[in-house]
């Protein structure tokens, strides 16, 4: 492979070639194929230049110079910027970002890429601006950037916005111009009230803009891959709301675990009431209640959550708490005119004057007493958005 290399990494600098030489040189293998074996299996062809792109990593690569230069173009580049790139590949978009960025810190995964990309780079006498980090991008700390530009792999793409979008507060950046599964796309820029309005758009709302830039067609890719693709750019905002981020979360996943429902509906749910019990006794909402001191409501309740029994009757037994804490929550509702709205059409605003009234009469939607997740760390992307 890197006696091929060798031979066409001149070539490689001119995007004319890129289309020949993805298309004699480039393999894919199916998603449940890994490195091992292709070692095992495929070891002889990867001698003889043929280099194998996985589709378990998302390696479709863009291959189109118009879609490329559009990417960049839009990305509005100062010549002072420090771009992070995401999954570089073999260098595509990189060769490009290089021409205006000061410096490019690309993140890739697969170390065959790097070793293509770095020779690309050196090619052009480039690679003084090139920072190449081999590593996951959701295990790795970036370094200081103030732009992202990526095509990324679309398998990452709930986690890797999150680690953006929430990790903005740490680490500041100016814009993120990425090419994403176009239904994702949708789904990141679909408002109240859009069939593909949902937990996602709300929550990187709640901290970004986002805008459409472009759709991209199939066949600028190699290998041309099923879905269809987009471009949008995500603006992080300067002014960030002040609300316990852990609590935002809990409480929209509560709200858009059947986003259709109206909310009263929804906060009627025993289960759901046996959860909040738990984190707003925790703030001791209950205590010196006349119901909750001479009763068990509540141990009985956690008791049952955790056997995963219950009894269904909330005005049986252990449910005489259940159902004052059921009332309160439906008053709290109602007074703001929410009992009968949908979370699938309700704005960011109304969700969080929801979430403070909640808040403000002492029920809570996670554990307070916990610390805080740390938003650098990689658990506190898992399940995000
Ligand atoms: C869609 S390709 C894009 C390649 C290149 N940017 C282009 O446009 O031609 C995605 C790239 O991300 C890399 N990748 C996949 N998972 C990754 C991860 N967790 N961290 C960093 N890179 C990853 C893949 O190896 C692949 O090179």
């Amino acid at each position: 492979m890197i006696r091929c290399l060798n031979s066409l990494s001149k070539d490689l600098c001119n995007s004319k070639f890129i289309e020949i030489f993805f298309s004699r040189h480039l393999r894919t293998k199916s998603s449940h194929e890994d490195y091992s074996q292709i070692r095992k299996n495929g070891g002889e062809e990867e001698e003889k230049g043929h280099l194998h792109l996985l589709k378990s990593r998302g390696q479709h690569l863009l291959t189109n110079p118009r879609v490329l230069d559009s990417i960049v173009r839009t990305s509005s580049i100062k010549p002072d910027d420090t771009v992070l790139e995401i999954g570089p590949g073999t260098g595509n978009l990189t060769l490009k970002l290089l021409e205006v960025a000061k410096k490019v810190v690309a993140v890739e995964i697969d170390k065959r890429m790097v070793e293509i990309l770095c020779k690309r780079v050196a090619e052009g006498g480039l690679q003084d601006r090139l920072n190449v980090i081999c590593s996951d991008a959701l295990k790795t700390e970036f370094p200081e950037f103030n732009l992202v530009v990526a095509n990324i792999p679309y398998g990452i793409s709930s986690p890797l916005l999150a680690k953006l979008v929430f990790g903005a507060k740490l680490n500041p950046f100016r814009s993120a111009t990425l090419l994403l599964q176009k239904e994702f796309a949708r789904r990141l820029l679909a408002k109240p009230g859009d069939s593909e309005f949902n937990r996602l758009a709300v929550n990187v709302r709640l901290l970004a803009e986002v805008e459409f830039v472009m759709d991209v067609s199939k066949n600028d890719f190699l290998p041309r891959p099923k879905v269809d693709s987009s471009v949008v750019k995500v603006y992080p905002k300067n002014v960030i709301p002040d609300v316990n981020l852990e609590e935002w979360w809990a409480f929209t996943r509560t709200c858009f675990s059947k986003k259709n429902k109206t909310l009263g509906a929804t906060f009627k749910q025993k289960r759901k009431l046996m959860e909040l019990m738990k984190w707003s006794k925790a703030q001791g909402l209950c205590q010196g209640s006349r119901h909750c001191h001479n009763c068990d409501a509540h141990e009985n309740a956690d008791e049952e959550r955790v056997s995963g029994e219950g009894n269904s009757d909330l005005s049986s037994a252990s449910g005489v708490c259940m159902s004052l804490f059921r009332e309160k929550i439906i008053t709290i509702l109602e007074s703001g005119g929410f009992a009968n709205k949908r979370p699938s059409k309700l704005s960011n605003n109304e969700l969080m004057q929801i979430l403070c009234s909640f808040n403000q009469s002492g029920i809570y939607f996670h554990d307070k007493t916990k610390p805080e997740v740390a938003l650098a760390s990689d658990a506190a992307y898992d399940n995000l958005l």
